[in-house]
């Protein structure tokens, strides 16, 4: 299991059958003992199963496992090839990605990632930190819930959904929460990981019961969580920004077009918080980022924003993120790196990028809250 893993111990009985299967003493009794022809064979009992504790499986989307072209190539092919994400699958898009992307896309990002890097455990910050939520979770329902265990898994790239979900089931997992780390619901995102998931499943004799975490967009706690944050962090800051943007990451606009509820969920998180922040629209502004290939996807874009807001003259600017469970490349390099970049030479002075929830307590006790409320009906009273 990962190192986040709390054990219950002395907890897990061992399931074997109340009698020996196919047991055929001539009047045993059982109900069934008249079906079984006479003839049948007597297999003895199957082998022991671990059962009665309750798995909860944070997701996050993936990262490759190391910054080198081919590590990323890896990861961008699992990612790109996922009819999610990428919903086109016809002979030109499969040509674009096999000829065009996955030639010249991993080194570019290569060099991304090895800006933003994790060099003291070598991996991406979008792992040490959904690591740290997965064991800081285990930690502060130990004392609260015996029978839970808590892992972390990826959508792409590693830990995978697979692995842990039988690793759940090794430690005698038969109900399992899965927690996909999106606020927002997204097919490409939340979905897949629920397909990734039942996919594993398929392949498994007895299956356990999987619950799924509903998206936490309007959650009070969330919101609060994503205020406080906001504000604590502007009070660190030298400047008093003129604009704040809360930036999510896009979807392509066919998507939503085609019923996809994701627009409607960001607008959502963004107006209860403008409200919670007590600023107007033009002071808290929603905008989309990491536009991907050349179709049109939510607007406004983040990057144009950004300029045409230093262009008009805005000299301090910050930028949240609130639809990122932790920050990652698409926070760290694509706002505080590319879009501090774009603002400083459209005329901006003051820019600042405002981190993710991440492992912080506010952080935690929404991600706590989100897993406690599922539980329900599994745990307690
Ligand atoms: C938070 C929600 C996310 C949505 C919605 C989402 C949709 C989406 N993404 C792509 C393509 C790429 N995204 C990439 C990175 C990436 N995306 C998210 C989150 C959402 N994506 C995260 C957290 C990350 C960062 C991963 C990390 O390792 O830090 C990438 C990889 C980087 C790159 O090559 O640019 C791609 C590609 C599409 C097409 C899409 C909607 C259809
Ligand atoms: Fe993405
Ligand atoms: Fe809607």
């Amino acid at each position: 299991m990962n190192e986040s893993i709390r054990t219950p111990g002395s907890h897990e009985t061992t399931l074997a059958p109340d009698a020996p299967y196919g047991s055929a003493r001539p009047s045993s009794g059982r109900a069934d003992a008249g079906l079984r022809p006479a003839s049948s064979p007597r297999p003895t009992d199957h082998p022991p199963v671990r059962n009665g504790r309750i798995g909860v499986l944070i997701v996050n989307l993936g990262t490759p496992d190391a910054t080198d072209a081919d590590s990323v190539r890896k990861y961008l092919k699992e990612f790109l090839s996922d009819r999610r994400v990428i919903e086109e699958t016809g002979l030109i898009w499969k040509l674009v990605l096999n000829g065009i992307i996955l030639r010249t896309r991993p080194a570019q990002k290569g060099r991304d990632y090895e800006k933003i890097w994790n060099t003291e455990k070598n991996e991406s910050p979008l792992k040490t930190i959904t690591r740290s939520q997965s064991d800081l979770l285990a930690a502060a329902l130990a004392g609260v819930y015996d029978r839970l265990v808590v892992d972390w898994a990826m959508r792409y790239g590693n830990p995978s959904i697979e692995s842990r979900l039988a690793a759940l089931q090794a430690e005698g997992c038969d109900r399992i929460l899965l927690v996909p780390l999106y606020p927002q619901y997204a097919a490409a995102t939340t979905a897949t990981v629920c397909d990734e998931a039942f996919r594993a499943l398929m392949r498994m004799r007895w299956q356990p019961t999987l619950r799924v975490a509903h998206p936490w967009y309007d959650d009070p706690v969330y919101i609060d969580a994503l205020a406080r944050s906001i504000e604590d962090e502007l009070a660190k800051l030298t400047f008093v920004p003129e604009v704040i943007i809360a930036s999510f990451h896009g979807i392509p606009k066919e998507y939503f077009d085609k019923g996809d509820p994701y627009y409607c969920h960001c607008a959502k998180t963004h107006r209860l918080l403008r409200a919670r922040l007590g600023m107007d629209e033009d002071r808290f502004r929603l905008t989309f980022q990491s536009r991907f290939g050349r179709a049109e996807w939510l607007q406004p874009y983040t990057d144009m924003t950004v300029k045409g807001l230093a262009e008009s003259g805005v000299k301090s600017l910050a930028i949240v993120t609130p639809g990122f469970t932790s920050d990652c490349l698409e926070t760290l390099e694509e706002i505080a790196g590319e879009n501090a970049e774009i603002f400083h030479h459209a005329g901006g002075e003051r820019f600042a990028a405002i981190p993710c929830l991440n492992d912080s307590a506010p952080g935690m006790e929404v991600i706590r809250t989100v897993v406690e409320r599922e539980l329900k009906g599994w745990v307690g009273g």
